[in-house]
């Protein structure tokens, strides 16, 4: 598969996918799960999973992230010292520790994925923590950065994310997130469960991070706007199956399958 035209990738680029998925296969019933999945994203790509409710989108993302360990099938994961690494060859506590570390996971609730019981800053620093820096002035320096990369208002560095809005505690778990400059971010529809207004405000910053950081980005999600802003390439989901993969314009522009014609046109059509 060819790397995309985009600036970001190219300057990250190496000679292999960050990724690389084959057969993959997580069955709870016949069709439901994910089944005979190939695929590979590289550095800098943002790759869109999309399709309708029950199409296997979450399944996948699970497997992926070393959530859940696969029926069959192999994930590939190109680690930080340029050796692909067997997924599920790790040791659990190796997988968990890549989450920690050299991954980042935004969830559609931004509960799943910050710590409500401590400061917003506090919630920056310990991911910071987690990959050893101690120094207390450059941990709350990154905090004060990184809400302000967010748009969220340094004053609020000690409250409680409690106190925020939706809208800024999903910020709160980006930065969270990105603080440790990931190089593989897993996104299960960051801008669900908000409303319309503060998605667009959510979607155009998580656009500029994704860009001026040449993040590598598996997002989840069945709004295909979403899916047409951040993404380079799509794959669309049906059955728990790929049914479609391609640049993002061509598949939402030209979609070949019957079903992405389907998922397109219910989408255009009111
Ligand atoms: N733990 C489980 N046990 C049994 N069946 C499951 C389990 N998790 C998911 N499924 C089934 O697998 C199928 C795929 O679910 P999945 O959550 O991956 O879909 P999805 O595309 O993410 O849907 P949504 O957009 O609603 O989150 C569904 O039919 C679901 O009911």
């Amino acid at each position: 598969m060819n790397q995309p035209a985009h600036a970001h990738a190219i300057e990250t680029a190496v000679d292999q996918p960050l990724l690389n998925v084959s057969g993959l296969r997580k069955l709870y019933a016949p069709g439901k799960g994910v089944d005979g999945v190939d695929f590979e994203l590289w550095p800098g790509e943002v790759l869109g999973i999309v399709g309708e409710s029950g199409s296997g989108k979450t399944t996948l993302l699970q497997t992926l992230s070393g959530l859940l360990p696969p029926d069959s099938g192999e994930i590939r994961y190109l680690g930080e010292h340029g050796k692909p690494l067997a997924l599920y060859e790790l040791s659990e506590s190796h997988r968990r520790q890549l989450l920690r570390t050299e991954w980042g996971v935004v969830h559609q609730n931004p509960r799943d994925g910050l710590r409500m019981s401590v400061s917003a800053g506090a919630n920056i620093g310990e991911r910071l923590m987690a990959v050893g820096e101690r120094h207390y002035g450059r941990l709350r320096q990154a905090g004060e950065n990184w809400l302000d990369a967010v748009e969220i208002d340094l004053g609020r560095m000690d409250d409680l994310p409690r106190t925020f809005s939706g809208g800024m505690q999903q910020r709160l778990q980006i930065a969270r997130n990105l603080v440790t400059r990931p190089r593989l971010v897993f996104m299960d529809e960051p801008t669900g469960g908000l409303d319309v207004s503060v998605q667009a405000r959510l979607l155009d910053l998580l656009r500029n991070l994704v860009m001026d950081l040449g993040l590598s980005v598996i997002l989840v999600t069945h709004d295909l706007a979403v899916a047409r802003l951040l993404s380079h390439r799509l794959m669309v989901m049906k059955g728990g199956r790929i049914v479609e993969q391609g640049l993002t314009d061509q598949v939402l522009d030209d979609p070949q399958h019957p079903y992405s014609q389907l998922l397109v046109s219910s989408v255009l059509t009111p």
